[in-house]
């Protein structure tokens, strides 16, 4: 199986399939043998650790995705800035009296990608949709630009997800980011099927679109992966 060393999950909205697709994707990769490590490196709407909802937050989903216990040592190196607000993480790192800069956020994941080891793939799930702002100066695109790997791009399969995910396609080529997908992830009580999204999407975007139904597993054969 070949497969990218890196991936950085990106959406073309809040609340639309990131976390599902990455777990998933986590989850098609370990299933091949292959080593994986998913970070969210900035999350906001996040429980305190000892609540009992913190195993659904996206840093818990994506910890037993990689069969991993929610410890304070694993939360904080998948998630190194959490805030509780369910907000732009710049606001709601504002209603803490914290900050961060875009720079100290790339830092700490070029660190993660550089001490990867041989063989293993580094998996990144942004925040919100692709220009959420994540710091007072920079959005969810400036961060997957300073990163330098390639993105795979989510997609709901509500009505409205066809131009929300080609405008994102077009603001990526526009900025000479490297897409090598789009998966659109069922989206609850959507009008149509989310193959009848995926082709619609596809007729208009040129990179493979797979397709993830409503509680489903990582599509086969789709970007290289398998
Ligand atoms: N294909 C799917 N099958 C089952 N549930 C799904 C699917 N796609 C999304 N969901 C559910 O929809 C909700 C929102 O999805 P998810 O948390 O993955 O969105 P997100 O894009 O990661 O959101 P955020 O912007 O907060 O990171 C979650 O409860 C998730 O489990
Ligand atoms: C709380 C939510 N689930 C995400 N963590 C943050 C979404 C920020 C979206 C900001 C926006 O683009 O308007
Ligand atoms: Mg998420």
């Amino acid at each position: 199986m070949t497969a990218l060393p890196a991936l950085f999950v990106i959406g073309a909205g809040t609340e639309i399939g990131k976390t599902y697709t990455t777990a998933a994707l986590v989850r098609r990769l370990r299933g091949r043998g292959r080593r994986v490590r998913a970070l969210k490196p900035l999350a906001s709407g996040v429980p305190p650790l000892d609540h009992p909802d913190f195993a659904e937050s996206d840093t818990g989903r994506l910890l037993a995705a990689q069969g991993l216990a929610i410890t304070r040592e694993s939360v904080g190196a998948c998630s190194p800035w959490r805030f509780a607000a369910p907000l732009a993480p710049d606001l709601a790192a504002a209603r803490e009296g914290r900050s961060l800069t875009l720079v100290e956020l790339v830092d700490w994941c070029r660190a993660r990608l550089v001490e990867a080891e041989d063989g293993e793939i580094v998996v990144i799930e942004g925040v919100g949709g692709l220009m959420s702002p994540i710091t007072e100066a920079a959005t969810g695109l400036d961060w997957l630009k300073s990163q330098e790997i390639p993105a795979l791009l989510v997609s709901g399969s509500y009505l409205g997800a066809i131009s929300h995910a080609l405008t994102a396609v077009e603001t990526l080529r526009a900025h000479g980011v490297p897409l090598v997908g789009i998966v659109v992830s069922e989206s609850e009580g959507a009008p149509t099927p989310p193959e009848t999204v995926a082709r619609q999407i596809a007729r208009h975007a040129d990179v493979p679109v797979g397709c993830l139904s409503w509680g489903g597993a990582f599509p086969d054969g789709f970007i290289g992966l398998d």
